[in-house]
C-alpha cells in the first residue's frame, strides 16, 4: 500500500500501488509526496517467480482519453491505516463450465504455490441453490496439483476448500447482493478488505451482475475489481453500448478484460524473443518477413456450447480477440518501458494501423458430419444446440495489413477452425528468399522450401523451432532443412502454469498488461465489423468440410492470393 499525503489538507488516502493510474501520477508531480510501503501477507518471491515479470512501478501514462478522464475510481478512500487486508475472491456464475474448468482450479494453484495472501476467500455465486459444502464438493472433484508438486496435496486442498464458501442469488438483485456483501464482511473480519469479481456468466447479464456488485457488494476500504470474460460485444456498436454501460459503475481501471491467450506461456515469451534478442528484432520487418501466419485449429466441434457458439461465430470467437491480440504483441512498436499502458499504448497503435478487413481476403467454412474408423462425427448443424439452417462458421481465413512503415505490404495471415485434423495454435513467421543464394541449385525449383520460418508452437508441446538449412554431412553437397528446436518441455520439465493462474494473480496484483484495455476493443472491432456484417446481410454461405479434415480449400487459394503457403500444412511441421 502506498500513502499519498495531499498537504492541502490533512486528509491521508491509502492508495494500492497498482491503483496508481495516471491520476495519481498527476497529484504526486503536482502537490502530493508518495511513500510506498511493502503489501503484507504476500509472498513476494513467490509471486515474481509465477508472475510475468514487469518489475517497474506502474507509472506508465494512458494515451487513451477514457482512462485520465475519469475520477480516481472506488479503488482509493480516505480510511485510517491499517495494516492486515483480506482478499475475497467472487466467481459469479460458479456453478457454470468455465469456473468448475478453469476458475477454481487456477485459484487453488496460486493457493497451493503461495501466491494468494494469508487472508483470503472465495466466494461462489450462481442462482443455482448449493450449500457451502456442496460448492466445495463440487470445486473439490476439479483441484489437481501439479505433477511436479504432489506433497501435502490432500491437505493443501482441504486448506483451500475451507476457505470456499457459497451464496445463492439472481443476477440483478442487488438485495441478493448486499446479502453477499454481509456474508463477505464477517468473513474479512474487519480486516481491509479487497474484492475482486470474476464474471463467468453469459455476456448478457455482464451489466445487471457489475450494477448490483458495484452498488452493494464492492469494498468500502480496499479496491473492488471486475474481470469481465469475453465475449465483450458482437461488434463495434454492442461493445461501444458494453463499455459505457460498465463504464457507469466502474472506472476503466477497475474492468479487467480477460483474454486467457495473452496469458500463454508462448505468447508471454512472445516480447521476450523478439526484446531480448539482438538476432531477431532486426529482421522484424517487411525488409526481411514475407508472411506472419497466426493459426489455431480444435480436433472437436461445437459440443454442447452450440447456443453461446451460434450467436458468434469463430471470428468473434477466437480471431477477433485471441489471434488478433497476438497479432498486436508480434507487430507492435517496442514500448518505452514494459509497463501495461506503454504495452497497450503500442498494441493500439498498431491495431489502429490496420485495415478494415475485406470479403474478398477472407474464407468462411463449416464442418460437415463425417465417419471415420467406423464412428461418426455430427455436422455443425447436427449439433442438437443449433438451428439446421445455420451458416454460422466454424472455420475462416483471413489476409489482414497493417499499414505503417513497418509492415507494409506484409500479409498477416489467420486461420481459425473447430472440427479440424488437429489441436494446435501457433505462430509461423516466414521469411523472405535468401537474394541471389548460391544454393539455388540444390534447392531445385522451389524456393519456398528453402526459405527461412520462426515457429513459436502456443500449444500443445510448447515450442519455438527456426527452420534453417544445412548440409548434409558426406563428401557431397547435398542441403537439408533442419530445426534448432527448443521444446519447452525437454528444456523445462516444470509443469507450465495455466493461463488462468497468471491472469488471475495479474488482477490480484492490479498488474494490467495482460487486459484488454477498452480502446484496444475499440480498435479490435472496427478491422473486424464491417466484414462481420457483410458476411451476415448477404448471408454468405461457408464453404463446407468434413469433420477432422484440413478445413476447406478456399483456405490454400487465400494465402495463393498473397505469395504464402499455410506452414501448418507443409508436412515437415
Ligand atoms: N466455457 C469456456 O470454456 C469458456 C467460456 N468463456 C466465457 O465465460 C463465461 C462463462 O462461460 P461458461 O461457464 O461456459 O457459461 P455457462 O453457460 O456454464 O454459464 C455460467 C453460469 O451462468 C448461469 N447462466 C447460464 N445461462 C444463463 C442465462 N441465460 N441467464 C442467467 N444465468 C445464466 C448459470 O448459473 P446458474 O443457473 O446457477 O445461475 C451457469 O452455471 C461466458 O461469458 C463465456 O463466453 C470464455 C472462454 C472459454
Ligand atoms: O475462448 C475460447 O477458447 C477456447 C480454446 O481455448 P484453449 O485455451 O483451450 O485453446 C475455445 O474452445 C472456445 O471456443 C473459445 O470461446
Amino acid at each position: 500500500m502506498a500513502t499519498q499525503l495531499n498537504p492541502s489538507s490533512s486528509t491521508t488516502t491509502l492508495i494500492s500501488p497498482s491503483s496508481f493510474n495516471q491520476q495519481s501520477v498527476k497529484s504526486i508531480s503536482t502537490k502530493s509526496r508518495l511513500v510506498f510501503k511493502t503489501q503484507s501477507n504476500f509472498n513476494q518471491k513467490k509471486q515474481f517467480e509465477l508472475k510475468s515479470s514487469n518489475g517497474s512501478p506502474l507509472n506508465a501514462v494512458s494515451l487513451h482519453d477514457g482512462a485520465a478522464e475519469k475520477p480516481l475510481a472506488k479503488e482509493t478512500v480516505v480510511l485510517p491505516e491499517q495494516t492486515e487486508t483480506n482478499l475475497s475472491v467472487t466467481v459469479v456464475g460458479a456453478s457454470g463450465d468455465l469456473a468448475k474448468k478453469k476458475i477454481f482450479p487456477a485459484l487453488f494453484a496460486l493457493f497451493y504455490e503461495g501466491c494468494l495472501p494469508q487472508n483470503f476467500t472465495i466466494f461462489g455465486y450462481a442462482r443455482t441453490k448449493m450449500t457451502d459444502e456442496e460448492l466445495r464438493e463440487m470445486i473439490s472433484r476439479t483441484l489437481t496439483c501439479r505433477i511436479d508438486k504432489r506433497e501435502n496435496c490432500g491437505d493443501k486442498m482441504d486448506e483451500f476448500l475451507k476457505r470456499c464458501f457459497y451464496h445463492s442469488g439472481q443476477y440483478g438483485s442487488e438485495e441478493n447482493f448486499a446479502e453477499l456483501d454481509t456474508k463477505l464482511k464477517q468473513k474479512e473480519g474487519g480486516k481491509l478488505s479487497n474484492r475482486l469479481f470474476y464474471l463467468s456468466i453469459p455476456p448478457d447479464i455482464f451489466v445487471d451482475v457489475v450494477r448490483c456488485a458495484s452498488e452493494r457488494a464492492s469494498s468500502k476500504t480496499g479496491w473492488t475489481r471486475v474481470i469481465v470474460e469475453k465475449p465483450f460485444g458482437r461488434d463495434s456498436e454492442s461493445s461501444g453500448e458494453l463499455t459505457r454501460s460498465l463504464k457507469k459503475y466502474l472506472a476503466e481501471e477497475q474492468i479487467f478484460r480477460i483474454d486467457h491467450y495473452l496469458g500463454k506461456e508462448l505468447v508471454e515469451n512472445l516480447s521476450v524473443l523478439r526484446f531480448s534478442n539482438l538476432v531477431f528484432e532486426p529482421l522484424w520487418s517487411r525488409n526481411y518477413i514475407r508472411s506472419v501466419q497466426f493459426i489455431f485449429s480444435e480436433d472437436f466441434g461445437t459440443e454442447g456450447r452450440g447456443g453461446y457458439f451460434n450467436n458468434y461465430g469463430i471470428i468473434r470467437d477466437i480471431m477477433q480477440n485471441h489471434l488478433l491480440q497476438i497479432l498486436a504483441l508480434f507487430a507492435m512498436e517496442t514500448p518505452v518501458s514494459l509497463d501495461a499502458e506503454d504495452i497497450r499504448n503500442e498494441k493500439v497503435k498498431v491495431l489502429r494501423s490496420m485495415r478494415q478487413l475485406k470479403l474478398e481476403d477472407v474464407v468462411v467454412g463449416q464442418y460437415k458430419g463425417h465417419s471415420k474408423g467406423g464412428k461418426t462425427f455430427l455436422g455443425y448443424t447436427e449439433d442438437p444446440t443449433v438451428p439446421n439452417d445455420s451458416i454460422t462458421p466454424t472455420f475462416a481465413a483471413a489476409a489482414l495489413f497493417i499499414d505503417n512503415a513497418r509492415w507494409d505490404g506484409v500479409p498477416f495471415l489467420m486461420k481459425a477452425g473447430k472440427a479440424l485434423n488437429t489441436r494446435r495454435a501457433e505462430i509461423r513467421v516466414q521469411f523472405r528468399h535468401v537474394p541471389g543464394n548460391l544454393y539455388k541449385r540444390n534447392f531445385g525449383t522451389d524456393m519456398d522450401k528453402a526459405t527461412n520460418e520462426l515457429v513459436l508452437r502456443v500449444q500443445p508441446n510448447e515450442a519455438i523451432f527456426l527452420k534453417i538449412n544445412n548440409k548434409i554431412p558426406g563428401l557431397g553437397m547435398r542441403l537439408d532443412r533442419s530445426d534448432l528446436n527448443l521444446l519447452y518441455s525437454m528444456r523445462y520439465p516444470k509443469e507450465i502454469p495455466d493461463a488462468y493462474e497468471r491472469l488471475l494473480l495479474d488482477a490480484i496484483e492490479g498488474e494490467r498488461r495482460l487486459f484488454i484495455r477498452s480502446d484496444e476493443l475499440d480498435a479490435a472491432w472496427s478491422i473486424f465489423t464491417p466484414l462481420l456484417k457483410e458476411l451476415e446481410s448477404n448471408k454468405i454461405a461457408p464453404e463446407l468440410y468434413p469433420y477432422g479434415s484440413r478445413g476447406p480449400v478456399g483456405a490454400h487459394y487465400l494465402a495463393a492470393k498473397y505469395n504464402a503457403r499455410w506452414g501448418d500444412l507443409a508436412g515437415d511441421d
